[in-house]
C-alpha cells in the first residue's frame, strides 16, 4: 500500500488529488497539507475534499510536521513551494511526484539534482491522452513539419497564473527537438503589430484564459492546401488526478531518478 501526501490539499488540484486516492485501493492518504493561514487547516480530508465521509487525516500547516507519514508526496502547488518540498523529502527519503508548472531553468536544473537522491516524477501534464498527443506530435513533426507553419494553442480558466501552460511549452519542445530545433530560438509568444510575415522556422504560441475551462490544447500544422490540428481536452482535473496517483505509485517501485508520465505509462 502506497502511503501518499498531498501539499496544496485546498486547492483545485489538491481536492481531487485526495478524491483520486480515496478512490484507489492500493493508495492510503498519509497526511494533507494547507498553507498556516488556509481555514482548511486542521479539518479532515474528506471533508476537505467533499467527499461526505471522515478519511482519518487532520489537514496539516507544515510537510515538516507529517515527514514519518507518507512514502511519497503529490505537489501540485507554486514553484517555489514545490522547490521547498523538494529539498525537504530528499532529505528524508521520500518520492515525489510534481504537477506544478512555470517552473524556471534553474529550478528544473535543482530537480535533476535532486534525483540523485530521490525518485521524482515531473510532468505538465498527468493525462493519458496528453502524452499520447505527445508520440502524435512526434510523427506529425516528421510527416507535416518541413511543408507546414506550426502553432500551439491553449486556453485554461480564468484562475491560471502561468503562460504558456507547461502543457503547451512542453509540446513545442517535442516539435522543436524532432525537427532539430532549438526552441529558444523559435518560439513566438504571441504576434501583434507589423510583425512581418510569417518566417517557415518559427513555432508560435497563443494563449487564451477564460471561464472554468479546464485545459485545451491544439498543435496545428498548416500547410499550403491543407492543415493537421492535434487537439486534446481536459473534461475533467479527475484525469491530472488519476495520472498523478498512478504515477506516486510507480515511482515508489524504482530507483532514484528524474521521469516523467511516458516513462511511467511505458511510452
Ligand atoms: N501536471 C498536471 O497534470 C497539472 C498541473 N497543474 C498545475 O498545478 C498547479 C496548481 O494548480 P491548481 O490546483 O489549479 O492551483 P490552485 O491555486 O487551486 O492550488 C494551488 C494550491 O497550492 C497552495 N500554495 C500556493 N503557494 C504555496 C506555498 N508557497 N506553500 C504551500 N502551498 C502553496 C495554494 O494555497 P492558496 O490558495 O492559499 O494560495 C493552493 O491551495 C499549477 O502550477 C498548475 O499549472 C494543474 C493541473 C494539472
Ligand atoms: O493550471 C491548470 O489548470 C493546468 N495546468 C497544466 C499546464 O500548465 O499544462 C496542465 C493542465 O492543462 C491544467
Amino acid at each position: 500500500m502506497t502511503r501518499i501526501a498531498i501539499t496544496g490539499a485546498a486547492g483545485r488540484m489538491g481536492r481531487v488529488l485526495i478524491e483520486a486516492v480515496a478512490a484507489d485501493e492500493n493508495a492510503q492518504l498519509g497526511a494533507t497539507v494547507v498553507l498556516a493561514d488556509d481555514p482548511m487547516a486542521g479539518i479532515d480530508a474528506g471533508a476537505l475534499a467533499g467527499l461526505g465521509k471522515e478519511m482519518g487525516v487532520k489537514t496539516a500547516t507544515s510537510l515538516a510536521s507529517v515527514i514519518d507519514d507518507f512514502d511519497v508526496l503529490i505537489d501540485f502547488t507554486a514553484p517555489e513551494a514545490t522547490m521547498e518540498n523538494v529539498e525537504l523529502c530528499r532529505s528524508h527519503g521520500k518520492n515525489i511526484v510534481i504537477g506544478t508548472t512555470g517552473l524556471n531553468e534553474a529550478q528544473k536544473v535543482r530537480l535533476q539534482q535532486a534525483s540523485a537522491d530521490m525518485g521524482i516524477v515531473f510532468a505538465p501534464n498527468y493525462s493519458v491522452g496528453v502524452n499520447l498527443c505527445l508520440n502524435l506530435l512526434r510523427m506529425a513533426s516528421k510527416v507535416m513539419g518541413d511543408d507546414s507553419d506550426i502553432e500551439v494553442i491553449e486556453m485554461h480558466h480564468k484562475h491560471k497564473v502561468d503562460a504558456p501552460s507547461g502543457t503547451a511549452l512542453r509540446m513545442g519542445e517535442v516539435v522543436a527537438e524532432t525537427m532539430g530545433w532549438d526552441l529558444n530560438e523559435v518560439a513566438c509568444y504571441g504576434r501583434e503589430g507589423q510583425t512581418g510575415a510569417r518566417p517557415h522556422k518559427q513555432i508560435g504560441f497563443e494563449t487564451i484564459r477564460g471561464g472554468d475551462v479546464v485545459g485545451d490544447h491544439t498543435v496545428m500544422f498548416a500547410a499550403e492546401g491543407e492543415r493537421v490540428e492535434i487537439t486534446h481536452k481536459a473534461q475533467s482535473r479527475m484525469t491530472f488526478a488519476k495520472g498523478a496517483v498512478r504515477s506516486a505509485k510507480w515511482v515508489c517501485e524504482q530507483t532514484h531518478g528524474l521521469y516523467d508520465m511516458s516513462d511511467v505509462l511505458g511510452f
